[in-house]
């Protein structure tokens, strides 16, 4: 183990951009909704809970031929950590090499998990959303953040509305915003006030009852949903699932983790792979939410993405 190179945060942070990544998810999400012809293998995660203590550990192994990228992601993700000033989610990447199967590298899988998740609701947007002026976050953790970062970069984004269930949350991340950024940052008290004049809306909260329901919203709008991962947590109403085309990242993880789709028995029109390679219709001029639960070959993509950076960078 000693002789495997570990690459850090820092190093993640370095050599990620969130052009390249969306690029090469891109391309991997649709191989992925290629079927067995795709060249991607990803079994469901397997996920074990901690009760207790509200916790769970979940293994993510992917192999993505196109990027001769073979890894396993570990994350564990305990909602009361944030009262304990932790990190909810904690994650590390091994990533191997395709011919031999050996450990070429470990890695900090915090900031890809948090980049590629980003990157990934950016590429839903750009095929499904009608405008991307103004943006409602609901949430201000590092999903919220990593979001508003990835957005900024990707979209002429000019307003960001931010709700938080803490008010603190919200303004803190909006001074950050507005620090780094230079764009119009407002706070909501009240999610409907906060998505009511939205082009695009992102919800990343740990929640585990809907947030978002029915009310005022842009007939177009478009939303992400990353949040609520787990079989019985629902991030937003049966009813507004149910009035919305509702994509995923994959109709395998969605039906078996999300209680978004489960809970609602909404129907899902289909992958977001599948409107890359122009199977099916980006339905850009109705309300679309796109439901994300995080899949293994994100990380796996991500993590090559890293390595070979890194690799150059010696050779320099
Ligand atoms: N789809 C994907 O690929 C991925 C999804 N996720 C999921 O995204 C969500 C956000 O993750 P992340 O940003 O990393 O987590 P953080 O812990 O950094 O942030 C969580 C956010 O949710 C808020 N929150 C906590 N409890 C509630 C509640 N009961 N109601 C409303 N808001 C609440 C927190 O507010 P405060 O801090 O003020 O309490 C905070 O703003 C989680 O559900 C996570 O599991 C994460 C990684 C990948
Ligand atoms: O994809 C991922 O890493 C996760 N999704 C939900 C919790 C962690």
């Amino acid at each position: 183990m000693n002789t495997i190179p570990y690459y850090g945060p820092d190093d993640v942070k370095v050599s990620l951009k969130y052009e390249e990544l969306v690029s090469a998810l891109e391309l991997a999400l649709a191989d992925f909704s290629k079927g067995p012809e795709g060249g991607v293998s990803q079994p469901l995660r397997a996920t074990a809970e901690v009760t207790q203590f509200n916790g769970f550990l979940a293994a993510m192994p992917a192999y993505v031929e196109s990027r001769h990228a073979l890894a396993c992601k570990l994350v564990t993700f305990y909602p009361n950590n944030s009262a304990k000033n932790m990190d909810t989610h904690m994650a590390s990447i091994l990533l191997f090499d395709e011919t031999s199967g050996l450990p070429i590298a470990i890695m900090d899988g915090e900031v890809i998990t948090a980049m590629r998740t980003a990157a990934v609701s950016a590429i839903a947007t750009k095929y499904l959303a009608e405008k991307k002026e103004v943006l409602a976050v609901l949430g201000s953790g590092v999903q919220a953040r990593a979001h508003i970062e990835a957005f900024v970069k990707l979209f002429a984004i000019k307003k960001i509305y931010i709700w938080n269930h803490r008010p603190n949350g919200a303004e803190h991340l909006a001074k950050h915003v507005s620090a780094s950024f230079g764009i119009e940052v407002q706070v909501f008290a009240d999610v409907e006030s906060c998505v009511m004049d939205a082009d695009v809306i992102i919800a990343a909260t740990f929640t585990t009852e809907p947030i978002l329901k029915e009310c005022a919203m842009k007939p177009a709008v478009h939303i992400n949903s990353v949040g609520a991962p787990r079989p019985q947590w629902q991030e937003l109403s049966e009813e507004l699932m149910n009035h919305s085309v509702v994509y995923v990242d994959s109709v395998v993880s969605a039906t078996k983790e999300s209680g978004d789709v489960i809970k609602s028995g909404a129907e899902i029109y289909g992958e977001i792979g599948q409107v890359v390679l122009g199977k099916i219709k980006a339905e850009s001029n109705r309300r679309t939410v796109f439901k994300s639960l995080g899949l293994a070959l994100e990380d796996a993509v991500a993590a090559r993405l890293v390595f070979d950076m890194m690799e150059q960078k010696k050779l320099t």
